[in-house]
């Protein structure tokens, strides 16, 4: 059996490697993540009377805290775009409010870094459910769909945030400065 839970987010992002691209001009979509959690072990799910493994309010709290307190209104760039330059010198308190990797910031690299992000966030909260289908639907006519075996062939370096269960959206804070914001 599959958990199927849905939350939305506002977001803004560019897109710098494609120079006749309309979204080379900062822009913002509301999207929605969409995750499926499975039990690793079926056999090892308490069912008795209650009829589940666990709470849909215990499997969604720690995921939906990062998407609605970090993620959302959240603006998504490239560790090399001028705009963080920006940031840093003119409103760096605003720089937790990034979220940056490598490469352009596309719904696909942002999906296997948010789905990298959730891995680490149930490994620490829940490590007996697993993530087995990711999605973002970017706008109502895009939608990027991985699984587990993306993420393990994934081949853009993403960012060491994406591994920590903690409410970073960058390295450009230092882990200790995250956990004294969250
Ligand atoms: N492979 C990708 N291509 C594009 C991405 C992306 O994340 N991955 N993102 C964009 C832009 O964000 C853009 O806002 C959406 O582009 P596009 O679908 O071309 O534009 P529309 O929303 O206007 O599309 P319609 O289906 O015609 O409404 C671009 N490409």
């Amino acid at each position: 059996m599959q958990l199927q839970f849905k939350r939305r987010f506002s977001m803004a992002h560019r897109l710098r490697f494609d120079a006749n691209s309309k979204c080379l001009t900062p822009h913002g979509h509301n999207e929605f993540v969409v995750v499926s959690l499975q039990a690793r072990d079926a056999g090892a799910m308490r069912w008795g009377n209650a009829n589940y493994a666990a709470s849909f309010a215990d499997l969604k709290r720690h995921w939906h805290r990062f998407v609605d307190d970090s993620l959302d209104h959240a603006f998504q760039l490239g560790h090399d775009d001028p705009m963080i330059g920006y940031f840093r010198q003119h409103e760096p308190d605003l720089l937790p409010r990034l979220l940056v990797i490598e490469g352009d910031p596309t719904t696909e690299a942002v999906s296997a870094a948010l789905y990298m992000k959730l891995n680490a966030i149930l490994a620490a909260h829940l490590p007996d459910f697993e993530c087995v289908r990711f999605e973002i639907e970017e706008t109502p006519t895009n939608s990027v769909v991985l699984g587990p075996a993306d993420i393990a062939a994934c081949p853009i370096r993403l960012g060491e945030w994406c591994h920590r269960a903690d409410m970073s959206l960058n390295d450009l804070l230092s882990p200790e400065a995250w956990d004294h914001l969250t």
